[in-house]
This record gives C-alpha cells, sequence and structure tokens, in this order.
C-alpha cells in the first residue's frame, strides 16, 4: 500500500510541476506561502485543529490576502474585505471552485455546488420559498420548537450542558419541518444518526482536501477511502429520500383534494395549501408536475437545504449563546427590546422580529466572531489583478471569512464583543464587504432571512425564560477546521430559570 501511494504522489508531483513553472507572476509576489515538499506533507497530514490555526496563522504572518502553493496547486487566500469586494461583488466568478466537487457525493449539483445555467435556473425556483408570506409560516414552526426546547432545558434547571448537540438536534428539527414538512420525531433514531455523520463527513472531506492526490476519484477509490465515505454517506442519503417519499404522498394527495379555485389559490401564494403547513419542498414538488425539475433534482435540493439549514443555524445558536452568557449586559437589553415590542400581546409578530435594532446587531457581532461558515471559495472566470501581479483564469481563490471579520483595520480590537459596531452610521464607514457571514453577491445565502428569523425566535425565548450564564471560557475554545465552524470541545453552558 505504501509503495502505490508513494508512486501515485510522485507521479502527481512531477504532473503538477508544470503548474508551478507556468504561473510565473504570483511566484514573484512577496506574499507567497510555498511550503515545500517536506512541510506539504506535514500539513496534508496536520489534524483538523492544527489546520485551522496554520490558515489563522498564515492569515497573520502575511496581514492580509496571500497566494498558496500547495502540492502543485495555486490557490489565492482572500483575509481582507477590500479583496473579497472583488470576487463577490463581480458578477463574473460566481463559479464554485473544484473543492465543492468533494461535496458531489453528497449533495450532487444542488444550489449549494452548482454553476453555470442550472445554477441560474435552480435560484430562480427557489427564491419563491423565501418569500415574506412563507416566512410567516415558518416562524410558526419556529416558534414551536423554541417553545419545546425552553421546555427541555427548564427540566435541565441550572445543570452544566452542552449546548451543541442541542442546538444542533434544534435546527435540524426546525429546517425538517420547514423544508420537508415532516416532524423529525415520527422517524426514530435517524436524526440522532443524520448530525454524527454529517460530522464524521466533515472529518473525511478535510482529509481528502489535505491531500491532492486523493482529489481523483480513481486513487481515492483505490486506497479505500470511497467505501468509507459512502458508508458515512449512506443512511443520511436514506435519511432525506424517506422523507422526501414521505412528504410526496401527502403532496399528491392534498392536490387531489383541492377544488380548482384552491389549487390556482394556492399556486399564487407560492404553492401553499390550506390544508397544512407550507414546506420548502412543495414548491420543488411543484416544478416537478410542471416538469422543471426531475426526481434527482428534488433530492439534491433537499440535502442541500437540510444541510445548509440546519448546520449553519446551529453553530450560530451555539456560539450566540456563548457570547450572550459573557455578556449578561446584552441579554438584559435584548429582554428589554423584547418587552417593548410585548406590549399588550403574548406572542412577537414577524413584523416586531424585523424591527428588533438591538437584537439585530448582537447576532450579526456575534456572527462576525464567529462565523458559522467560515470559508467558501471560487474560481476565477478570468484573470485577476492583484497588487500589481495577475492571478490567471482558473485559479482557486479561498475566502476566509474568519479572517476577513477579524481585519483590525477595520474591526479594531477584534475580539471584542461590541454590537455597536452594527450601528449604521459605524456600518456605513466601511465596505459592504467587510462582514459577509451570509457571503454577498449572486451567491450569497438564499436562507439567509430564514435564519435570521430562526436565530431572532430562539434567542428571544432563551433570554426571556432564562439567564444565560459561561461555564465555557472563550479562550479556552479550539476551533477545527471543517465546513462549519465547531469547537473541538463541548460549549457548557448553565440556563437558569428567572
Ligand atoms: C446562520 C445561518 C447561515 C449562515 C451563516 C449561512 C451562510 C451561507 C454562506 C456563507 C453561503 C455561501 C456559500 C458559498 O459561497 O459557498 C450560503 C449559501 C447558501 N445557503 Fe446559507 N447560511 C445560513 C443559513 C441557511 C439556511 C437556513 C438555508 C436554507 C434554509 C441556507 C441555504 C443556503 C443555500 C442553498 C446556499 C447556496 C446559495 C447559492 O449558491 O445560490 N443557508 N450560506
Amino acid at each position: 500500500m505504501f509503495f502505490y501511494l508513494f508512486g501515485i504522489i510522485f507521479l502527481y508531483l512531477v504532473w503538477k510541476l508544470k503548474d508551478y513553472f507556468d504561473f510565473k507572476d504570483v511566484k514573484n509576489y512577496s506574499k507567497t506561502s510555498t511550503p515545500l515538499i517536506k512541510s506539504a506533507f506535514n500539513i496534508a497530514f496536520l489534524s483538523q485543529e492544527e489546520i485551522f490555526a496554520y490558515l489563522r496563522r498564515n492569515a497573520d504572518r502575511f496581514q492580509g490576502s496571500y497566494a498558496h502553493w500547495f502540492f502543485g496547486l495555486w490557490s489565492f487566500e482572500i483575509c481582507r474585505a477590500k479583496d473579497a469586494e472583488q470576487i463577490l461583488g463581480s458578477a463574473k466568478h460566481i463559479d464554485k471552485s473544484n473543492i465543492y466537487n468533494l461535496l458531489h457525493p453528497f449533495l450532487k449539483t444542488g444550489l449549494l455546488t452548482s454553476n453555470g445555467e442550472k445554477w441560474h435556473t435552480r435560484r430562480r425556483l427557489l427564491t419563491p420559498a423565501f418569500h415574506f408570506d412563507i416566512l410567516k409560516e415558518y416562524l410558526e414552526v419556529f416558534r414551536e420548537e423554541s417553545d419545546r426546547l425552553v421546555m427541555s432545558l427548564k427540566s435541565m434547571n441550572g445543570k452544566e450542558v452542552d449546548i451543541v448537540p442541542i442546538a444542533t438536534q434544534f435546527t435540524l428539527n426546525t429546517i425538517c419541518e420547514s423544508a420537508m414538512g415532516v416532524k423529525l420525531s415520527g422517524f426514530g433514531n435517524d436524526g440522532i444518526i443524520y448530525r454524527k455523520n454529517i460530522y464524521q463527513m466533515g472529518t473525511l472531506l478535510l482529509s481528502r482536501l489535505l491531500r491532492p492526490w486523493l482529489m481523483s476519484d480513481f486513487v481515492y477509490s483505490l486506497l479505500g477511502h470511497k467505501k468509507q465515505m459512502d458508508e458515512v454517506l449512506k443512511p443520511v442519503l436514506a435519511f432525506t429520500k424517506s422523507i422526501i417519499a414521505t412528504r410526496k404522498a401527502n403532496f399528491t394527495n392534498t392536490t387531489i383534494e383541492e377544488t380548482p379555485e384552491e389549487v390556482e389559490l394556492n399556486e399564487n401564494i407560492y404553492f401553499r395549501s390550506k390544508k397544512r403547513r407550507y414546506a420548502m419542498m412543495d414548491t420543488l414538488l411543484q416544478a416537478e408536475q410542471q416538469g422543471l425539475i426531475d426526481d434527482e433534482g428534488i433530492i439534491e435540493e433537499t440535502d442541500t437545504f437540510t444541510f445548509e439549514g440546519h448546520d449553519t443555524t446551529s453553530s450560530a445558536i451555539t456560539f450566540i449563546i456563548l457570547l450572550l452568557a459573557h455578556h449578561p449586559e446584552a441579554q438584559e437589553a435584548i429582554f428589554n427590546e423584547i418587552q417593548e415590542f410585548l406590549h399588550m400581546k403574548d406572542e412577537l409578530t414577524i413584523d416586531d422580529f424585523n424591527r428588533f435594532e438591538y437584537m439585530d446587531r448582537v447576532l450579526k457581532e456575534c456572527m462576525r466572531i464567529y462565523p458559522p461558515v467560515p470559508f467558501i471559495s471560487r474560481n476565477l472566470a478570468e484573470d485577476y489583478q492583484h497588487d500589481g501581479f495577475v492571478q490567471p483564469k482558473g485559479t482557486t481563490v479561498n475566502i476566509h471569512i474568519f479572517d476577513i471579520h477579524r481585519d483590525p483595520e477595520i474591526f479594531p480590537d477584534p475580539e471584542k464583543f461590541d454590537p455597536d459596531r452594527f450601528l449604521p452610521e459605524n456600518c456605513a464607514k466601511r465596505s459592504n464587504f467587510a462582514f459577509i457571514a451570509f457571503s454577498a453577491g449572486m451567491r450569497n445565502c438564499i436562507g439567509q432571512r430564514f435564519a435570521m428569523l430562526e436565530l431572532k425566535m430562539v434567542v428571544s425565548k432563551l433570554v426571556s425564560n432564562f439567564k444565560i450564564v459561561p461555564i465555557t471560557q472563550r479562550e479556552d475554545i479550539t476551533f477545527v477546521g471543517d465546513m462549519i465552524l465547531r469547537s473541538r470541545e463541548p460549549i457548557r453552558i448553565k440556563f437558569i430559570r428567572k
């Protein structure tokens, strides 16, 4: 096996050496990190936490964006807002880089991973699923699930809890109900296995990404990694498939029962049925009836929404709670803001949530410090000039949201929690690309408003019912390199009933 591996790596390096000489311009660029063979091997076998730290060290060393040469692959690593603006603000560089191909066995080419015409068509098709009227329906799901979360935390009053699995279960419940219209409780242990295997997949993906010789499907399979990945993915893919089947059966039954007038009415409000709550998947099922998408398409989008819609929000909730726990003054200010809006009524409306200015600033500041998606990646559609050097067409550009959010020139004392950074007058002083937790430009997050509403609902319920007390200290957190921001250790919190 070792002999095989050595041979493959050697052939790969000889083949890639040509690229090194092709990229003459970048090679002379002073901010270039070119780990030589020995250190490149060290990087390839770094642990998840070491790779996260390595990237932060590089951002620090170059005090901004830099070029990176790693096993024959050139990439441009963006750590500053002005460079991110050049890429994300352009209508040209909208294609995802090859890194996303690693997600194909899981998400195929759904909205997150597709490019070109397919992406345009799907984005148009799915945008109505986030219409204001529909968000109102999701709000009810968020309310029910947040109430359930509060009940469960009350039963653990004052005890130390690890918030990570609690947040993940909450967000998986909400996405299953709002995206797929089914309650997770009806699927036994499937949700738990799904969550566990998504974590394992992240680890396997990173190890493939760090070892470029594994990019070839042939080599990946030859060395036995594909089998391992297939085993991890099997229950994940089966989980969404079974949910789609359940919803599909209901969808067909419901449409048969409706009168032509009802069908017309439902179509006008994005296929919402009066008989049951709308789910994002209904948009896809309706599109299927119109011949705009096939079975495969429904599966890839459902997998995409289930994954993107729960793991990101779970990371966001985890770190929002941690920061609130460390800032009782912010908990109190949010509570006071809620009281102003609750005046004379029991529950908050979608308009109230949209008017919460202070809470909005707190959530953004939390996602600035702890962006749930720490990096994204693009493929340059044409040559790109940077600092007098040309990054050639086809180069992978990695945009490190984590480092962009820590640029001390834009966010002085970046680790300090200061929601006032998001006061309108302060936002006006900086680039629109300085805070990009939801990315920006044409390929920004389609679920941004959905996510903000979910976060505001759960935060308002938690702050109204509990005093949130920290156990984990911020400086004790070790982050791991993954698609989503995760801590190696549990994040421990106490919820004390008010
Ligand atoms: C706090 C929560 C969230 C954060 C921080 C977040 C962040 C992001 C980011 C940074 C991207 C760009 C990805 C890239 O360029 O590779 C993205 C794209 C996307 N997000 Fe989110 N997201 C969140 C919640 C959601 C939710 C709740 C959904 C679905 C219900 C969702 C669905 C998507 C999809 C489908 C894309 C791909 C959009 C496209 O390429 O057209 N996200 N998100």
